[in-house]
């Protein structure tokens, strides 16, 4: 393994690592922090928790300190969390040149964020709807001049999921230098890398960690069978095993939706474990505190939707549940990537219904890794299951009780008409692409029925061959 110095990082900065217990350069370092410092676009694509934000991070800073200027450089995200934790990056390696750093979420008061853009700091990070609000409302700021543009998550940035960035990226690069350096990193980068060419145009030289696996080898990935309706009694069963079995333990579960996430960590917490939540309903702050308090360890478990699956470096983390199957092996590999970085171990389990069999193996087949089944005594299990589902429908009729399902509703609404999306339109769209989803589903499970009759079926007749078999043997 080589040394930062030979990289062409500055004394300066290799002393700066040094203090952080950052010795030697990780290989995604080590191959892209070169051809940054001279001066080369660059897309960068290695496994989670592999170092990724200071191999971009630490070239930046140096060449700031070269030719200090704000606004220097611009770094977009997905999520607002995740800005928070770069711009701290920035912060810690920046501290001797005095970097001055503006964080450009949605959530967060605009007016305070114009009055920081104004003041020219030098590094921009920012999630993309709310960098692009300030572009289309104010030019008290300018970022004709930047020097570097980063994406990172920059396949979540590209792609067309439930938040589409497109528009906003628009509006972003148009305001933008052609002159200037992109970097992109992901570790998963392979799917839009068709889109990542067109964005860095600048002799990209592009690194991916030659590996045959996706998922870092420090990690047991796991898997429990269950049906649905035993899933939270597993969930239970889990943590209660992690609690009795080790003192300093730290877990996040992630879940499908807001709603799930609120019940969950409701239902966790009549369990009395110490559990706070992360979604995309919460107030901002609300969300914020959370998060530091998960990572200060006040609360040993966060319940999470995918909001918190890229990116958040939390080293305490030793164990990801997921409770639902997520859909895309690429959001596996972030989900259980949470745990298992920077080279310490950690354990996955994925709780699989008889329903997401296809959906586990294409996550095996995609990530060239076999999950291994968890496990469990059962009937510790059926012992809590009664007491759980219990609990969870109580859970629910409390919640029943709020206005979450209203609030979640109009937030939908104002999203569709930032969008410019007419809300009622979309609502029927929606229900007309429910109705066939569960045709679709109902086909799969008469299927699935229909060959377990049949195997039924044979089974009999052999059955009724060998007993005729061994009659006609008895009567000769
Ligand atoms: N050279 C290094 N030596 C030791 N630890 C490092 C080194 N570089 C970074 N780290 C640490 O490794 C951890 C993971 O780094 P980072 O968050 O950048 O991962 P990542 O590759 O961006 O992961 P993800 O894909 O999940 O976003 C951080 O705690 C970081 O401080």
């Amino acid at each position: 393994m080589c040394e930062f110095s030979s990289l062409g990082l500055a004394d300066w900065l290799v002393k700066q690592c040094k203090q952080l217990g950052i010795n030697k350069p990780t290989p995604v370092q080590e191959h892209c922090m070169p051809p940054i410092l001279e001066g080369r676009d660059c897309m960068g694509c290695a496994k989670t928790g592999s170092g990724k934000t200071a191999a971009f991070v630490l070239p930046v800073v140096q060449k700031l300190s070269e030719d200090p200027y704000g606004i220097f450089c611009l770094v977009l995200t997905p999520t607002r969390e995740l800005a928070y934790q770069i711009a701290e990056q920035f912060r810690v390696f920046g501290k001797p040149l005095g970097l001055k750093d503006c964080i450009v979420v949605g959530g967060m008061d605009m007016v305070s964020q114009a009055l920081e853009l104004s003041k020219q700091p030098h590094v921009v990070v920012a999630t993309p709807g709310r960098l692009a609000d300030h572009i289309r409302s104010s030019n008290t700021f300018s970022m004709s001049r930047i020097q570097f543009l980063i994406m990172d998550e920059a396949d979540r940035l590209l792609e067309q999921g439930c938040t589409d960035f497109t528009k906003d990226l628009e509006t972003i690069l148009a305001i933008l230098p052609a002159k200037r350096q992109t970097l992109l990193f992901s570790a998963t980068l392979t799917d839009t890398l068709h889109d990542l060419k067109s964005i860095a145009m600048n002799r990209p030289f592009f690194w991916e960690s030659k590996s045959d696996t996706r998922t870092v080898e420090e990690l047991d990935q796991r898997y429990i069978l269950t049906p649905e309706k035993v899933k939270d009694a597993y969930l239970v069963h889990l943590i209660q095993k992690f609690t009795d079995e080790h003192d300093d333990w730290s877990i996040i579960v992630f879940v499908n939706t807001c709603k799930d996430c609120q019940i969950l960590t409701m239902m966790m917490r009549e369990f009395n474990f110490p559990t706070i939540s992360l979604h995309s309903m919460m107030k901002q702050k609300q969300r914020f505190a959370n998060l530091a308090m998960f990572k200060a360890s006040v609360f040993k478990l966060l319940i999470a939707t995918d909001v918190a699956s890229r990116g958040l470096d939390i080293p305490t983390v030793q164990v990801v549940i997921n409770h639902n199957t997520p859909g895309l092996p690429k959001i596996y590999i972030h989900r259980v990537g949470r745990t298992a970085r920077a080279g310490r171990n950690g354990v996955s389990i994925t709780l699989v219904t008889q329903y997401d069999i296809h959906l586990v193996q294409s996550i095996e087949a995609e990530n060239k890794t076999k999950l291994k089944e968890y496990p469990v005594v059962e009937k510790d299990v059926l012992k809590i299951l009664t007491q759980v589902n219990v609990t969870r429908r109580q859970c629910e009729i409390k919640l029943e009780s709020t206005d979450f399902d209203e609030k979640k509703e109009t937030n939908k609404r104002k999203q569709l008409i930032l969008e410019g999306k007419d809300p009622d339109l979309e609502a029927k769209r929606k229900a007309e692409l429910e109705k066939i989803r569960s045709q679709k589903k109902k086909f799969r499970q008469n299927i699935h029925e229909t060959i377990e009759k049949q195997k039924r079926g044979q089974l009999k007749k052999k059955i009724m061959k060998r007993k005729q078999k061994k009659a006609g043997q008895m009567s000769a």
